[in-house]
Order: structure tokens, then C-alpha cells, then sequence
């Protein structure tokens, strides 16, 4: 069985370290849902919580209706997979796999088909007989999610369970966790600070920072609305430039963008008429380069180009002196060189207008649906 997880109004201190104010999170059935934040912003200690390492100091957490605060973590029934495999050394891959099944009420015969079923899932069949000193640190990893699983848990948590691997496992190793929590349907809650791999394995993500959830979403959503300056520069790469907006009527608005380039803006929302400085959000697919210059649109010169086969990275310097990275898809034996003065343009559909403070997205479209 699989549970949806409620968390209302979560604190966690540390002495006198308050390092979750105020949390409240709603993860549902058979989800795979990611904390994602820089260090220290407090993922791994709310994980921590849920499976009951540690203590409470307001709040309520919940498993399905079931209120969890007060139940032991070995009665959870949660399975966990850390960064350092915590497999043990002096069993075989079968016996580390079969081990979490001894402490429950299981027949023999229903433990062995129970290990050799996640043994099979995971790949691992072949190693069973090995020592986890002769597994890669890859093969490690499976037999800890193998063990994790094969209690059928109602709760997977898992804490940064790639970062001891070399990059191109990482990579492997994530396309197998999200096909085996498919396969599962298990409610699964993951921690990283890595960007790309949240936005590889998840349904839907919450952005943290220093104890509080900037945003909620889906990997979709976060990239193309992202709710304030912090989710726009922590997901994907993205360019900051200053601009002034004027608003009119109905959400419509004009945009000067340093402090050359028009742009006519819909869906604005929660402003009234006026002007107001704000930031703009240019993520680098979304400028347009024209080489022969165009009227209203930004003077600029290519610093550097880097051609990398099917897109060309360049460093772009503005008018305003601002530097902005334009990726543009290649094109055939043509490259812009360094030096060339260009005019830029955005897509104006797909750029965010953020409050000069970076508080929040003055468009519509900001999908947050714990709100
Ligand atoms: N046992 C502890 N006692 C005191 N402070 C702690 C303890 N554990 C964590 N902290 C503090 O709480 C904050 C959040 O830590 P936590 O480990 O949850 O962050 P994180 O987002 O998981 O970071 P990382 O990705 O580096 O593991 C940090 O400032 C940390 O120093």
C-alpha cells in the first residue's frame, strides 16, 4: 500500500536554531515528489522528520488520515536509501537484500520469493551471491533500494542516493529509480540539491530555501513560471536583466527591457496602473539575435561563441553593459563570431517579469497548487 503524506504547519529547531519556521506540504498517493534547495536549507532534516529520526517541535505529520508525530520510526513502515548505500559489508547482495524482511512476521518461502522478486527488479540477480566489496558503487545502490522496497513500505524516502556516483551513473542510475518507482507506485520523497536530477525523476518538486518552500510544482511548471527570483536562477540557467514595465489596462503592459528593448506583455496580474522597475527573467533560448539590427531592439556584442554541435553558446554584452548567455540552435557553417555588434529581441512569451525585490512573478500562469 501507498499513502499520501500531509504536513501542516511543520517546526523544527535546533536549540535555539529555528531551521524550519513554518511548513506546510501535501504529497499525494504514489507520487514522486522531490525536496530541492541549496546546502543547508533544511530538506534533509524535514526527510528526517517524516521518518521519525527527529523530533518535532510543532506541527502534525500525517500518513493518510493515520497522525504519525507520536509513532515510532521502525512502526512507519518506511524504507530509506541513503547517500552511502548502508549496506552491510559482511553479508552477501541476497542476505542484504532478504535482511529487512527478518525482523517481520514472513514464512521462509515467502521471504526468498520476496528477495529473489526485488533482486530481479533491481538487476541484481547475478551478484546475489557476492560480497557488496565486489559490486560497483551503482550495484550498491540498487541492492540498497532493493532492500528499501522489499519490506513493501508505504513511504520511500530517499536522501541524495546518487552523490557518491561518478556523473554518467548519476545520470543511469536516475532513469532506473524513476522506472522502478513506476513499476512500485510507491509515494516516494527525494532529496538533492541537484537541479537537473530533480527535474529528471519527479512529478512535482518543492523548491526550499532556508527552511520555507518557495514553490511547488511540476518540473514544467517551475521552468516556465517560476513564482519568484530564487525558483527562476535555481532551476535551469537563466539571465537577470533590469526593465521597467508600464502597466495599462486589462493585465496588458508594456516592457522596456535595458533600457532599449519594447516588448507588449499580457496577463499581467495584481498591478495597477503605473511604472515600476522590475527584473526580467531572459532564459538563454529566449532571446532572438538579429544580425542586421532591427529597430527597438537591444544593441549588443558577441563577446565569446562556443560551438557545441547541436546548439552555439554565445556571452553576450548589452548596451547597458549587462552579460547575457545566448544559447541559439546551430545553424549550418554559421557561426556569429566574437566581436560582431548584434540586436537582441526576447520572446516575449516566454520571458517572467519579477518585482525589482524578486518576491514575486507579476504574470499569470504561476502554478502553485499547494495555494
Ligand atoms: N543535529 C543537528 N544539530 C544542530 N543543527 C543541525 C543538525 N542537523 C542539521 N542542522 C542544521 O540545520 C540546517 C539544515 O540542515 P539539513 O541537513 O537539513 O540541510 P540540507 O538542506 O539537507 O543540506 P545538505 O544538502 O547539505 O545535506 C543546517 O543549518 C544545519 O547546520
Amino acid at each position: 500500500m501507498s499513502v499520501a503524506i500531509k504536513i501542516s504547519h511543520a517546526v523544527k529547531k535546533y536549540g535555539n536554531n529555528t531551521v524550519i519556521p513554518d511548513l506546510s506540504l501535501d504529497i499525494r498517493e504514489g507520487e514522486f515528489f522531490t525536496l530541492l534547495g541549496p546546502s543547508g536549507c533544511g530538506k534533509t532534516t524535514l526527510l528526517r522528520m517524516i521518518a521519525g529520526f527527529n523530533s518535532i517541535e510543532g506541527g502534525d505529520f500525517y500518513f493518510n488520515e493515520k497522525r504519525i508525530n507520536d509513532v515510532e520510526p521502525n512502526k512507519r513502515n518506511i524504507g530509506m536509501v541513503f547517500q552511502n548505500y548502508a549496506i552491510f559489508p559482511h553479508l552477501t547482495v541476497r542476505q542484504n537484500v532478504g535482511f529487512g524482511l527478518k525482523n517481520r512476521k514472513c514464512s521462509k518461502e515467502e521471504m526468498e520469493s520476496r528477495t529473489d522478486e526485488y533482486l530481479k527488479l533491481m538487476q541484481i540477480e547475478e551478484y546475489k551471491d557476492r560480497l557488496p566489496e565486489r559490486l560497483s558503487g551503482g550495484q550498491q545502490q540498487r541492492v540498497a533500494l532493493a532492500r528499501a522496497l522489499v519490506i513493501h513500505p508505504d513511504v520511500l524516502l530517499m536522501d541524495e542516493p546518487l552523490s557518491n556516483l561518478d556523473a554518467k551513473l548519476r545520470v543511469e542510475m536516475r532513469s532506473a529509480i524513476k522506472d522502478i518507482q513506476n513499476q512500485v507506485g510507491i509515494t516516494t520523497v527525494y532529496v538533492t540539491h541537484d537541479q537537473e536530477e530533480a527535474m529528471a525523476v519527479s512529478d512535482r518538486i518543492a523548491v526550499f530555501n532556508h527552511g520555507v518552500i518557495q514553490q511547488i510544482g511540476t518540473p514544467q511548471q517551475l521552468y516556465q513560471r517560476p513564482k519568484n527570483l530564487f525558483t527562476a536562477t535555481f532551476i535551469g540557467r537563466t539571465n537577470i536583466v533590469e526593465g521597467t514595465l508600464t502597466v495599462g489596462e486589462n493585465g496588458t503592459g508594456s516592457l522596456v527591457l535595458a533600457r532599449t528593448c519594447g516588448a507588449d506583455i499580457t496577463g499581467l496580474k495584481g498591478l495597477g496602473k503605473g511604472t515600476y522597475p522590475v527584473k526580467v527573467s531572459v532564459r538563454p533560448e529566449e532571446f532572438v539575435i538579429h544580425e542586421s539590427g532591427k529597430a527597438g531592439a537591444v544593441e549588443a556584442v558577441v563577446e565569446s561563441s562556443i560551438f557545441l554541435g547541436l546548439n552555439t553558446h554565445y556571452n553576450v554584452r548589452l548596451a547597458t553593459g549587462e552579460r547575457v548567455d545566448i544559447i541559439q540552435e546551430s545553424t549550418i557553417d554559421h557561426i556569429i563570431k566574437p566581436q560582431t555588434k548584434i540586436s537582441l529581441t526576447v520572446k516575449q512569451e516566454k520571458i517572467n517579469i519579477l518585482s525589482e525585490d524578486g518576491s514575486r512573478n507579476y504574470l499569470v500562469g504561476v502554478e502553485d497548487d499547494e495555494e
